[in-house]
Order: C-alpha cells, then structure tokens, then sequence
C-alpha cells in the first residue's frame, strides 16, 4: 500500500483531470473571459447635480489616447500620480476646464485595464462638456450601469460576493449596513465560501481517488472515513451559517416594524413621533388609517421599514376590512410588531393590567396570542401604552410595576406621543430589539445577506445528502453528490455560471460604478 500523501498526490491529479473531462466540472474554472475589452468606456462616477468636485472614470485600451488628446500628455504618465491640466475638447481643442488627471496602467487598477480618471469641477456646464469631448473620440463610449464592476469581475479583481458587498456599500444607508457591505466587500464571505469549495475538492478528489484506485490497493481505506467526517463537519458549518434567522439579510434590506392594535389607539402618531414628520394622517375619528402608511428608519444605525396599518375592529365598512385585513397580513409578515394601546382603556386597578393585556393580545393579533405561544409573541411584539399624559403619575407608576413582575408578557413602555415622555425609554428597548434581529454585523463569522447564497447553500447541503445516501452502495453517484455540492458554492462566489446572474446584480448598479 502506498503511503498516504502519496494518494493524496495521486488523488489531487486525478481530480484535475476529471475536472478538465465533465462539462459540469469545466464551469469551476476562475472567469477567464478578455481581460481588455475592445471598447473604452467612460462616465461620470461621482453623484450628478451640482456639487464642488466631479470624477469621471475612463477604462479601455484607449485610455492613454484620451489623456493625450485631452489634457495633452505625451510621455508616459507615472501612474496614480494626480497631474493638474488644462482639459481640452480633442477636435477643437477649445479650453473646456482645468482638473486633475490621473492614469493606472492595468493591470494595477480598478477595473484591471488601462484607466484614467478626470477630477473636473463639478458644475453641470462643465460635466456636459467633458463627457461631449470623450464621446467624440473614436473607441470611446459610454459605459453602462456597473460596467466599470462587471470589468473588475472579468479580470478576476472581485469575486460575486464582493461585487454584492460593493453594490450594498453604494447603497447602504445605515451605519450597520455600511459595516456588513464592506466586510463583504473586503472577501470575508467570499473567503468562507471559497474555503468551503475548496474541502469539498479535496473530498472529491479523495473519493475519485478511492474509486479508481481502491481495487489495486493503491489507497488505503481511511481516505473514505476521512471524507465522511469532512463532509458531516461542512454540512455542520453551512447549516449552522444558514440558521443565523436572517440576520444578515434583514440587515441588508431592513427591519419589518409594524405598528398595529385597536382604532384610535394613536398608532398613527407613533409613525410620525417616530420619523418626525406629519407622514401619517392623525384624527379623533376611530378608523382613520385604511392604507399601510410606510417610511424607513434609521434606529442606532439600523435600517427600519416602519408601516402604519388600519385600527384593528370589525366594520361594515368594506374599505375599512380591505384595510384591516392588510393590517393583519403585514403583522405575519413583520419581523417585529409595536402593539399600540390607549393606555385609558387600561383597568385602573394596576393588578388586573399584565391579564388585561394578555386578552388584547390574542384579540388584536391572535396568531401571537399565548396560545399561539408566547415566547414567539414577546420576541416579535413591543407593547406600547400610549397616551400616557391622560394617566395619573402614582397609577401609570403602579402599572409599571405590576408589569416588570409579570415576566409571561412581551416588553411594555408607557409613552405619550403628545408630550414625547417615555419616548427615549422606548427607542432604548426598540433599539435593542432592531439590534437582535439583525446581528452585530462586526463579530462572529460573516452573515448571509442575500436570499440567492441562501438558496445555493440549502441546495449544496441536499447535495451532501447524496453523498451519505450513496456512500455504501455506489460511490460514483455518491461523488457526484459532491460534485453538485461544489457547483452550488461556485453559485455563489461566481466560479460557476456568472453570466446568468450578472445581468441581474448590475442592474441595481449605477453608472460610473
Ligand atoms: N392625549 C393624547 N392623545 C393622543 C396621543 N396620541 C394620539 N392621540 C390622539 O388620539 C387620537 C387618535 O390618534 P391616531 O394617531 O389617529 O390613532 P390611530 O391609532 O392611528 O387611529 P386609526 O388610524 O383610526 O386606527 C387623535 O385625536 C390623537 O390626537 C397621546 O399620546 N396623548
Ligand atoms: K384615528
Ligand atoms: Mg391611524
């Protein structure tokens, strides 16, 4: 028998052969798609309207040709030096600003190609007059949304997942947000991704190895022990990678917060005591709110969907139930649901309080009821008193009380959204409510953010589970299990069938990126 290593060698080799012969395998090659594009692109990278500094990027083959015609340099450039010049029209050479300009000779740029960029003053004067100068030169156009990125990808600068990360850094709004984007940018999830591909080749290779080998006792029998154990120790880390209750999703795309409960509670001036603005109507009349009334937060640095929704009650009225019904839809939805209670309609005797609204619960919304459970009800419901200016001091002070002693209850805050009293308390336990659901996106391993990787790592756990079911009866379907577990991961980081998913992340790129 051979010595281990030696299989080990022999196993690596034979599996590169097999990768070269099946046409699945084939796609796990690194995109190898021309690196230079025949075409130079170019457009405005920095935001439009008016603004003191613009910045407009160029990349292509002809990029050292623009700099010549435009701001006149005929030596070689030093590259990523910034040079004050005049930028001139190419045909004309009308004076159209004076800017820096920079060159980056690929590979060493964003986009790995021969790039220059253009650092004008950004009146819209004189963006439209450089941008005209750049469209008149021949090979030069203008670039498409994300065509700067999807260049990068090509050339192998970034993977799929760092392009995700890129695209949430442009558009995260929050603090939280920005973290988790540009740890994903920086290739932590692509990393752990790309660790996972890579075990599961040497397990492939391992059991290649074992079925062509085995018969001649060139391998020993504990490659295969070694797999399984591999592969049990993947699927425990994937699984556990995809129980994060989707932290890192909701972080993403933003907390669901619902504010619901009866007519008249003063559901809609929590929405505009909470966003500072009149965005909800507020009246006297019980079933003012019929429509879902919607604006987005930003909580501690957390993103928020917070929607207003119709007093739950029963009306004749069919544009009230429409209403009342999408009420009670959101609620399932919502990741956390702020329960708004009249706080007068509360017994005075502050002992009958914690059942009182116990009972309002399972009414208002009944799938959190205690009967439906009421762990699952104190995680994903706030109950908020409201109108507590109309309470006596002593007895809003009792009820309290009764209520930190009553621990079968979700959190309850006294508030006026009249006075703002008890305002901070309440964003302090909502804050840290928000913060729950969406993760410190700095500790720990990086989170999933997208419903895509999602949906790519169950199918390679399913993949995994070939493995097992065919491991004592035909190792060949078994490997194959592998192999399909391998092609999923390579989903996801771009290594396997890019193109599909490319036109579909570019799209929510802007131009110039
Ligand atoms: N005193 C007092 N009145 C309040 C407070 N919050 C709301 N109100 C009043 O309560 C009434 C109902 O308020 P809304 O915000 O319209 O209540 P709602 O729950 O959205 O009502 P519907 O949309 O009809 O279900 C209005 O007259 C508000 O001015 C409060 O904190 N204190
Ligand atoms: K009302
Ligand atoms: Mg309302």
């Amino acid at each position: 028998m051979l010595p281990c290593t030696c299989g080990l060698w022999r196993s690596a080799f034979h599996t590169l052969k097999t990768f070269r012969a099946s046409p699945s395998a084939r796609g796990l090659c690194i995109p190898t798609r021309a690196v230079c594009d025949a075409e130079t692109i170019f457009a405005l990278s920095s935001g439009h309207g008016r603004c003191g500094v613009a910045v407009v990027r160029v990349s292509g083959p002809a990029s050292s040709m623009v700099l010549r015609n435009m701001a006149g340099l005929t030596q070689a450039l030093p590259p990523r030096t910034a040079l004050l010049r005049r930028i001139t029209d190419p045909q004309s050479k009308e004076l159209l600003d004076r800017g820096l300009v920079l060159w980056f000779k690929g590979p060493h740029s964003f986009t790995g190609e021969d790039s220059a960029e253009f650092h004008i003053h950004g009146g819209p004067a004189v963006i439209t007059a450089v941008l005209q100068a750049l469209g008149s030169l021949e090979g030069v156009r203008p670039a498409e949304a994300g065509e700067f990125t999807r260049r990068a990808f090509h050339a192998g600068k970034l993977g799929l997942t760092e392009v995700e990360g890129l695209g949430d850094l442009i558009h995260a709004e929050t603090e939280a947000q920005r973290r988790q984007a540009l740890r994903q940018m920086d290739g932590e999830l692509g990393r752990l991704y790309q660790d996972w591909s890579y075990r599961l080749k040497r397990c492939l290779a391992h059991v290649e190895a074992f079925i062509d080998f085995s018969e001649d006792e060139l391998i020993e029998d504990g490659v295969l022990n070694q797999v399984d154990s591999s592969v049990c120790q993947l699927e425990t880390e994937i699984e556990r990678h995809l129980k994060d209750e989707r932290r890192g999703e909701r972080l993403r795309t933003g907390v669901q917060v619902v504010i619901a409960g009866a007519t008249n509670a003063g559901k809609s001036s929590l929405l505009n005591t909470l966003c500072q603005r009149p965005a909800a109507i507020v009246s006297p009349i019980a079933g003012t709110t019929r429509d879902i009334v919607e604006t987005s937060l930003d909580i501690g640095g957390f993103p928020v969907l917070l929607s207003d929704t119709a007093g739950l009650r029963d009306s004749s009225d069919s544009v009230e139930r429409e209403g009342v019904r999408r009420a009670r839809q959101r609620v399932e939805q919502a990741d956390l649901t702020l329960v708004v209670v009249d706080s007068t309609q509360l017994p005075p005797d502050p002992q009958l309080v914690p059942a009182f609204l116990q009972e309002h619960l399972s009414t208002v919304l009944p799938s959190l009821s205690p009967e439906a459970g009421m762990k699952a009800a104190s995680d994903r419901v706030l109950l908020v008193l409201n109108k507590s200016d109309l309470v006596p001091e002593e007895q809003r002070e009792r009820t309290e009380g009764e209520l930190r002693e009553s621990p079968g209850l979700p959190p309850a805050c006294f508030l006026s959204c009249y006075t703002s009293t008890g305002l901070e308390d309440f964003l302090t336990v909502l804050q840290s409510r928000v913060k729950t659901l969406c993760g410190d996106p700095l500790s720990g391993a990086p989170s999933l953010t997208q419903a895509r990787h999602r949906a790519h790592l169950q199918q390679s756990v399913q993949a995994l589970n070939q493995y097992h079911q065919y491991r004592d009866q035909d190792l060949a379907l078994a490997a194959e299990g592998v192999r399909l577990a391998l092609t999923h991961l390579g989903r996801i980081t771009g290594r396997v069938g890019a193109e599909e998913i490319l036109d579909i992340i570019f799209r929510d790129f802007c131009i110039g990126k």
